[in-house]
């Protein structure tokens, strides 16, 4: 597609400021396009105005993609990125967001006489990131450290997949699955705390059910304006879509932006995040995986502060929302997995999947220990 003569018109700019208002820094939004109202000039100016609009949201987003995760090369045992080099900025970080596993001991004397409540993010987090994400399994050994932890605690998967996919990967019936980032969220019977909820089947929770169709159409659009980028692929996860870029040439990158920013404008109630080579579209609703764990501790009835410490491990920068709502809270750890310094919400950190299975394997020996 040849982009050089295109001159995109915006036809709703309020909603092409919510589309974009996931990945653009506020004091990157031009005074026009800030939550509120359009107040760009009238007559000739606005198309050109408009179009310097599309200009900055397109780099705006470009930005994020090229800030998000950097490529690196994979390790062929674990499949986790290879270390990076000790440098004074990431001992540096470690002080303020130290191991998990350094500071095992004291994260279980905080839970002594709790319980505690453990939700993990999949992708990053129970396996490693590759290439192809219809590849993302996750090994026996991981499978089978979850399944102790879903023994031994109230545990939930938290993520951007669609409920079924992380489902087909995880094969576990003993957690609750929050999909779609928290939007497709499934308890079931077993976790139910209180003896009046015992007896209840499983429950299913979908806050942005109406947008379904919506989803549907974008998702189709998506598919088609991206078919002709080689590397590019769309990924429906049922309330959101994601546009992988990984395999992308960074040449095209920008190629990228541009036509998921004009899918978009015909989606107002659709805004789009970026995550890990990948840009997510999702609807523009107050939900995120910080309130699907909200709703989980509530519905599990674990929402008490004085007796319950959630867990919450997570790579993404979807699961800041977790780790934010805990730090507010002031009740339980985030944990971000990470091998590069990252500004987060997380209490501690994790280098890899590898290290998340060994933290999961010793909160397991701990729990049989104190019985
Ligand atoms: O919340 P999550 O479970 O972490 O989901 C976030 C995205 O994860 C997947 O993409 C990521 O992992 C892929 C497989 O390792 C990798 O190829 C991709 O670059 C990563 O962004 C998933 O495919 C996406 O749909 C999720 O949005």
């Amino acid at each position: 597609m040849d982009l050089s003569n295109s001159s995109p018109v915006i036809t709703d700019p309020i909603g092409m400021s919510q589309s974009l208002m996931g990945v653009l820094p506020s004091k990157m939004m031009p005074f026009s396009v800030r939550p509120g109202g359009y107040s760009g000039a009238g007559g000739a100016g606005v198309n050109v105005s408009r179009r310097k609009i599309e200009e900055v949201l397109v780099s705006g987003l470009l930005d994020a993609m090229k800030s998000s995760s950097p490529r690196k090369k994979h390790n062929v045992v674990f499949g986790q990125e290879d270390l990076p080099e000790e440098d004074p900025a990431y001992s540096a970080w470690m002080a303020k967001c130290p191991s998990a596993l350094a500071s095992f001991k004291q994260i279980v004397a905080s839970a002594q006489g709790k319980k505690i409540a453990v939700f993990l993010d999949y992708d990053g987090t129970l396996s490693p990131i590759v290439d192809d994400p219809e590849k993302a399994v996750m090994s026996p050994v991981m499978r089978a450290a979850v399944r102790n932890v879903a023994k031994h605690f109230p545990a939930a998967i938290v993520s951007g997949r669609s409920r079924k996919k992380v489902l087909e990967f995880v094969k576990l019936k003993e957690l609750c699955y929050a999909g779609s980032h928290g939007m497709d969220i499934m308890t079931s019977s077993a976790h139910y705390e209180h003896n009046a909820e015992k007896g209840k089947e499983a429950n299913i929770f979908q806050p942005a059910r109406d947008f379904l169709p919506m989803i549907d159409e974008v998702s189709k659009a998506l598919l088609e304006v991206t078919s002709g980028i080689e590397g590019a692929s769309v990924e429906d996860n049922k309330f959101c879509v994601s546009v992988h870029y990984r395999n992308v040439d960074e040449k095209d990158w920008e190629l990228v932006a541009r036509l998921v920013n004009e899918v978009l404008e015909d989606f107002p109630r659709l805004k789009v995040t970026n995550g890990r080579m990948v840009l997510e579209v999702r609807p523009v609703i107050d939900w995120d995986k910080g309130k699907a764990v909200e709703f989980l501790l509530q519905s599990l009835g674990l929402s008490d502060c004085e007796n319950v410490i959630p867990i919450y491990i997570g790579d993404d920068r979807t699961d800041e929302d977790a780790f934010k709502v805990l730090r507010e809270r002031n009740c339980g750890y985030g944990i971000l997995v990470s091998q590069a310094p990252k500004e987060t919400e997380a209490f501690y950190s994790l280098r890899d999947p590898s290290e998340v299975m060994e933290f999961l394997n010793s909160l397991v020996r701990w729990k049989k220990h104190s019985l």
